[in-house]
């Protein structure tokens, strides 16, 4: 068995006239993450620990922010292209886990469903998909709401040939 761990990290800016999507669910609020696609925090940091753990390189440099097929694009695509270049060379998902830090809105209500759509992207199970959130405690940019950031780990495995 071959096993491999990545890390992720991204953030957004958040402002009026955005959405905010996180972990593939749109949450109700008065501001939303700014960016070129859906600007979903947590499915980006998923992304690049995934690239990260084969030594893929990172979100950027596979979906660039200047092209304009991202403009506004679900990130879930993303996360499923990027699951199959992992799958391409023969590895699965064993479990991800991450960190969600904004002030505002609490989010807990949302992680069942957050769980649940990556599981699906990465043909896993929701149990295998553990998200956490923490306020910045009124400190900093995400303390002062103007942003929100997330940590992403993973472990890959493949079978021996
Ligand atoms: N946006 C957030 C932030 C936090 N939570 C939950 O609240 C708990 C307390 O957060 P602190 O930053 O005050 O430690 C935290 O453990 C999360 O469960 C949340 O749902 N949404
Ligand atoms: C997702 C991409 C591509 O549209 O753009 P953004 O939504 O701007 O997100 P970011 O995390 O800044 O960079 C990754 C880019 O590949």
């Amino acid at each position: 068995m071959q096993i491999r761990i990545g890390h992720g990290y991204d953030v957004h800016q958040l402002s009026a006239g955005y959405a905010l999507t996180i972990g593939g669910v749109q949450i109700p609020h008065e501001v939303g993450s700014m960016g070129h696609s859906d600007a979903d925090v947590l499915l980006h940091a998923l992304c690049d620990a995934l690239l990260g753990a084969l030594s893929l390189g990172d979100i950027g440099q596979h979906f660039k922010n200047t092209d304009p097929r991202w403009k506004g694009m679900d990130s879930k695509h993303f996360l499923r292209e990027v699951y199959k270049m992992i799958s391409e060379k023969g590895y699965r998902v064993g479990n991800v886990d991450s960190s969600l830090i904004l002030e505002a809105p609490k989010i807990g209500k949302y992680i069942p469903q957050m769980k649940t759509e990556i599981a699906t992207c990465l043909g896993i199970s929701p149990e295998d998909v553990s998200i956490k959130a923490t306020t910045s405690e009124t400190m900093g940019f995400v303390g002062r709401k103007e942003g929100l950031e997330a940590h992403a780990v993973c472990l890959l495995y493949k079978k021996e040939d």
